[in-house]
C-alpha cells in the first residue's frame, strides 16, 4: 500500500482533539462532557451499548453534527461549520452506506472517486485493498451483504484519506470475511492512517485497537489500551471445569470461590486466588479439561456497562 499523500493542512496537530464536548437532544444527553485526543496513526476504538452516544460523537467529529458546546479539532481544523477543506482528508463508512443504483462496483467507486477528483488508479487500488477486484464488474445489487460492506469501505478509501471513520464495518461479515477485513485494517494502520472504529465486537476491539474508549450514557467511562483496561478491571481469574465432574453446589463450597455459574456444559468459578482453588478442584474433580480464563475486554466492558 502506498504511503498517504502529503497532507494539505495542519500536519502536526493530533488527528482528533475534543475538549468538553456536549450534545443534547431535547432532554437526552447524548454526549456529556467528552474530552479525548487521538494521535496521528492511532487505531482508536469506540465501544458502548446501544444509545450510548457513539454515533452522535462520531458525527460531531465528522462535521455532520454540531456540538452544543466544547471544542472539536480534526486534523488541526474545526469540522463545523461544514469544512469542505477537510472532506478530501477524511474517509467515512457508515452503517447505512448508500450506493449508486445499477452501477457495477467499479463504476460506483469511479463515481465516488470523481467527486474527490481522483482517477482510475485509485479505484483499482481501493478495490484491491478490500479484496473486491474480481467483483469489479458486478452490479452493486448483486453483491452479498459482506461484499457491499467492503465496497462501502473502498468508497471511504479511494481518495487516500489521512483519517478514516469506520462504523461497525464487520457487522454483516462472515467469520472469514471478518478476519480478512482485519488484515485490511491492520495494513491501513501500517500505512500510517488514523482509524476511528466503532464496533460491538469486543474481540475485534481487543485485536485491532491501540486504545479503546468505552462510552456509557454519553460519557467516557474508560479509555486506555485493551491490555491496560483488562489488567486494571479485575484481579479475578476464572476456572472453567467440565460440568459432568463438578456440580454447582460442590463448586460453591470450594475455598476462594467468589461466584460459581453454570454455562452450558461447564461450571465457571471466579476467584481472586487461583492457586488454592486449583488445588481444591484437583482433589474434587481432577484437572483434566480444566481451563483458566483471565479477564477479556468483554469482561471489562460488561463490568462497566452493567445496569443492574
Ligand atoms: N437525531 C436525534 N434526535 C433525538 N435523539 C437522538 C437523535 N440521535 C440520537 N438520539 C438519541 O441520543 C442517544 C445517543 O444516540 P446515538 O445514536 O449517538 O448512540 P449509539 O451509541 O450510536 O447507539 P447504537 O449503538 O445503537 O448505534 C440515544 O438516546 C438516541 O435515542
Amino acid at each position: 500500500m502506498p504511503n498517504p499523500p502529503a497532507p494539505s493542512g495542519n500536519t502536526t496537530a493530533p488527528a482528533i482533539e475534543l475538549t468538553g464536548v456536549h450534545k443534547t437532544y431535547d432532554d437526552i444527553r447524548a454526549v456529556d462532557n467528552v474530552s479525548l485526543t487521538v494521535p496521528r496513526g492511532e487505531f482508536f476504538g469506540l465501544i458502548g451499548p446501544n444509545g450510548a452516544g457513539k454515533t452522535t460523537l462520531v458525527e460531531i467529529m465528522e462535521g455532520l453534527r454540531q456540538a452544543d458546546s466544547g471544542s472539536v479539532s480534526v486534523l488541526g481544523e474545526s469540522p463545523w461549520p461544514r469544512n469542505l477543506g477537510l472532506l478530501p482528508r477524511i474517509g467515512l463508512q457508515t452503517q447505512s452506506s448508500a450506493f449508486f443504483f445499477r452501477l457495477t462496483a467499479e463504476e460506483h467507486l469511479r463515481t465516488v472517486a470523481a467527486l474527490y477528483g481522483v482517477g482510475r488508479d485509485a479505484v483499482a487500488r481501493a478495490l484491491d485493498i478490500v479484496g473486491l477486484t474480481e467483483k469489479a464488474g458486478e452490479r452493486v445489487e448483486n453483491l452479498s451483504g459482506g461484499q457491499r460492506q467492503r465496497l462501502a469501505i473502498a468508497s471511504a478509501l479511494s481518495h487516500d484519506p489521512e483519517l478514516i471513520f469506520l462504523d461497525e464495518p464487520t457487522a454483516a461479515l462472515d467469520p472469514q470475511a471478518r478476519r480478512d477485513l482485519w488484515k485490511v485494517l491492520r495494513d491501513l494502520k501500517g500505512a500510517g492512517r488514523t482509524i476511528v472504529y466503532t464496533t460491538h465486537h469486543l474481540d475485534e476491539a481487543q485485536a485491532l485497537c491501540d486504545r479503546v474508549a468505552i462510552i456509557v450514557g454519553g460519557r467516557i467511562t474508560a479509555l486506555d489500551t485493551p491490555n491496560r483496561l483488562m489488567a486494571a478491571s479485575s484481579s479475578t481469574t476464572r476456572l472453567v471445569v467440565p460440568a459432568e465432574r463438578l456440580t454447582l453446589e460442590q463448586a460453591k463450597e470450594l475455598p476462594g470461590v467468589i461466584e460459581a455459574t453454570h454455562e452450558g456444559d461447564v461450571v465457571v468459578l471466579e476467584t481472586a486466588e487461583s492457586g488454592p482453588l486449583l488445588a481444591a478442584v484437583e482433589k474434587v474433580a481432577g484437572l483434566q479439561g480444566v481451563q483458566t480464563r483471565t479477564a477479556s475486554l468483554e469482561d471489562v466492558y460488561l463490568q462497566l456497562t452493567k445496569t443492574t
